[in-house]
Order: C-alpha cells, then structure tokens, then sequence
C-alpha cells in the first residue's frame, strides 16, 4: 500500500503547480511588506522624488543591514509597487504610478488608510481566523467579551487617535466607489438624502459636490460628529449637510427620498439587517430608494473574493455578521414591501445594491 502511495506521488502530473498554493500560503509575507511601507511613510517620502537605498534608510530611521533594506525595497519593486533605476547602492527608487497617486498621505485620492487599519488592528486579529471559525465568535479587540453586532465601535472610539484612524480607513476603501457612484446615479432626483452610518459624512461630501441640489443629512454614533463637521466645513457644504448623532438600531431616524448605507448591512446578522431595511421602507415615500453600498458577493459565490473574505473580516469584527449577494439584498427588501431592486457596479469588488419603494 505504502509502495503504490509512493509511486503515485513521485508520478506527479506536469500540469500540476505548487506556486498558487505558496503565493496564497505565505501570501502575509507580500502584505506585511506592504502594509510596512505604508506605514513608514516611504510611498509619502518617495512622492517629493527618488532616492537611494541609504537616502530611504537614513529617512526612515531604519537599522537594518543594507542588504536587508534592498531586499525590501526590490521585493516591492517586483511587486509592481516601486519603480528602479540601477542596482543594490547605485540603485534609486520612485513610486510606481497608481502607487504616487493612492499612497502619498498628501494627495486627496490617499487610499492607504484601510491598510493602516490593517496594519495595526486587522492584521494580528486576523491570526485568530481559526479561533473565530471554530467558535463563530468576534476576534477584535473585544475577543473574548460579550458583544453584539457593530457594537466594537463603542470600545473602538474610546480612543481618538483609532477613531480618526476607522474614519480615515473608511474614506480609504469607498474613496473610488463614492467618486464613480456620484457619476453613475442621479442624486438629484431626490430632494434629501440621509447617509446611516455616514462616517465623517466623505458620501455626503462627494454626492453635493456632484449633484447641486439635494440636501444630505449624515447620521453616526455621537462621537463621529465633530470629524463629519470639520470635513464638510473644509468643502464649505455646512449649510447643505446636517449632521446627526445617534443610533440607528434604536433611535428614530430622519425621513429622507432616498438612504444610504455604506458598508453598514454587512455588520449585522440576518434579522438585524431585516429590521434595518423594515425601519428605511418605514420612513421613506413612495418612490423612494435604499441603496447599499457594498461588496456585494456573486449570486454563485465563485467570483468576488473579496466579498467573501470581507465576510470574514465581519466574522471576526462582529461575530454573526456577515456580507451578501444581489439576490440575499432582494429578499430582505422585497420582504420589507420595496417593489424592485437594481445593482450598480462600482470598482472593483464594489456595488451599489439599490431597493425602490
Ligand atoms: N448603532 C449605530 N448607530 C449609528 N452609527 C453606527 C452604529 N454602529 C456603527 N455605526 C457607524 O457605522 C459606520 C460603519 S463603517 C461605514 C462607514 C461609511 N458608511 C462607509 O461606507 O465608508 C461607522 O462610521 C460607525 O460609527
């Protein structure tokens, strides 16, 4: 038995290839480069012009060997991420280009809050995945605590400094969506738009700077609100956005033709979401919309990856949580009484799910 194992193994087919496996496996090796970079600003300090390996160390106060610091630095240039003229201490390095314009803190399309998230708090809560399958418990900073859906935030915004760092990662992953999303649907043929769980208010912003006469209000946890106020006042869009403070699971919600929800069904299990979306078709007209925006995952459950791992990351936020596809969003709406629902695509692995009353 064991000889014919042996034999099957060292016939190993030659369309067989280990590399997926290993590039997936220690795929946290890629990451933490990145996610390294991101947060030593060297994407920032490469945005004012190249440098040379002992230009990036002496600027980052890094102690490693030379060679160690080549290594880092040509493994991002393999990755696409960091551009290369010369070699090892002739080399200078600069930022590729989606690299300068998604990853230099200066520029208003910064993306890298999500990764600085990542960095500090996802990434070590992700080595619990085992811990959060096996018990279907949250795996945050409240492990181990009894907490309910989206309920981390409370512990979450205790500190300032992890606010502004959700708020920013926020901003980071819809940043792309918002600004295509804003082209793509007309706000304008409501005459108010409510954003539940609107963050620092960044959907607000960009529907009002797009369409010129709806008027917005935001609507998050009371200790958003200064962060919303201070965004709107630097795009001077005080006086078309509100901003509200309290809970959208238990307090009354502002009426509005059409409500937004960026990334909030997610964070809630089954019959959460269903009276989140029972509360919205409550306090809309006839003719008014709930739109989701989110990744929403493909009706077969083979294509959007990201969907499905963000479903874990909801797993491990928020216990019970989970994301969903078009046709989970249609059921919970037409369940709620709404008449038909429509999908927009958004980048990359984004959606805007939008139920009509
Ligand atoms: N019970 C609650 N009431 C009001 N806001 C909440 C509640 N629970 C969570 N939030 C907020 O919901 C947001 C979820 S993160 C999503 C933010 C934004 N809509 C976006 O698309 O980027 C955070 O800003 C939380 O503060």
């Amino acid at each position: 038995m064991l000889a014919e194992s042996t034999a099957k193994q060292t016939n190993v087919p030659v369309t067989l290839d280990p590399s997926r496996i290993m590039q997936f496996g220690m795929g946290f090796w890629a990451s933490k480069v990145l996610l390294t970079a991101v947060k030593l600003n060297l994407f920032t300090h490469l945005a004012s012009g190249a440098l040379s390996a002992k230009g990036i160390k002496e600027k980052l106060g890094l102690g490693a060997s030379d060679r160690h610091v080549y290594d880092w630095l040509d493994a991002l240039v393999s990755l696409g991420l960091l551009e290369r003229k010369g070699l090892l201490d002739e080399a200078l390095y600069s930022n590729a280009e989606d690299t300068d314009f998604f990853l230099d803190k200066n520029k208003r399309s910064y993306t890298g809050g999500i990764l600085e998230m990542a960095n500090n708090r996802l990434y070590k809560f992700w080595n619990d995945l085992e811990d959060g399958l096996r018990t279907g418990q949250p795996q945050n900073e409240g492990k181990g605590k009894p907490q309910g859906n989206m309920e981390f935030f409370t512990e979450l915004y205790q500190n300032e400094e992890r606010l502004q760092e959700f708020m920013d990662a926020m901003s980071g992953i819809q940043a792309g969506n918002f600004m295509l999303l804003v082209n793509k649907f007309d706000f304008n043929t409501y005459d108010t738009m409510l954003d539940v769980g609107g963050a620092d208010g960044w959907l607000s912003v960009q529907v009002c700077l797009r369409h010129p006469s709806i008027q917005c209000t935001t609507y998050d946890l009371p200790p958003v609100k200064p962060l919303a106020e201070r965004k709107i006042a630097q795009f001077s869009l005080s006086n078309r956005i509100r901003v509200a403070g309290g809970d959208f699971l238990k307090d009354e919600l502002p009426k509005a033709g059409i409500v937004t929800m960026g990334n909030i069904l997610h964070g809630m299990n089954e019959e959460t979401k269903a009276q989140l979306v029972k509360k919205v078709y409550d306090l809309l007209p006839e003719g008014g919309a709930l739109m989701a925006i989110e990744n929403i995952i493909d009706d077969e459950r083979r294509q959007n990856t990201f969907g499905l791992l963000m479903s874990l990351n909801m797993l491990i936020e928020n216990g019970d949580a989970f994301d969903y596809t078009m046709a989970d969003f249609e059921r919970w709406t037409k369940a709620a009484g709404f008449k038909r629902t429509e999908r927009i695509p958004l980048a990359g692995p984004t959606s805007a799910a939008v139920a009509h009353k």
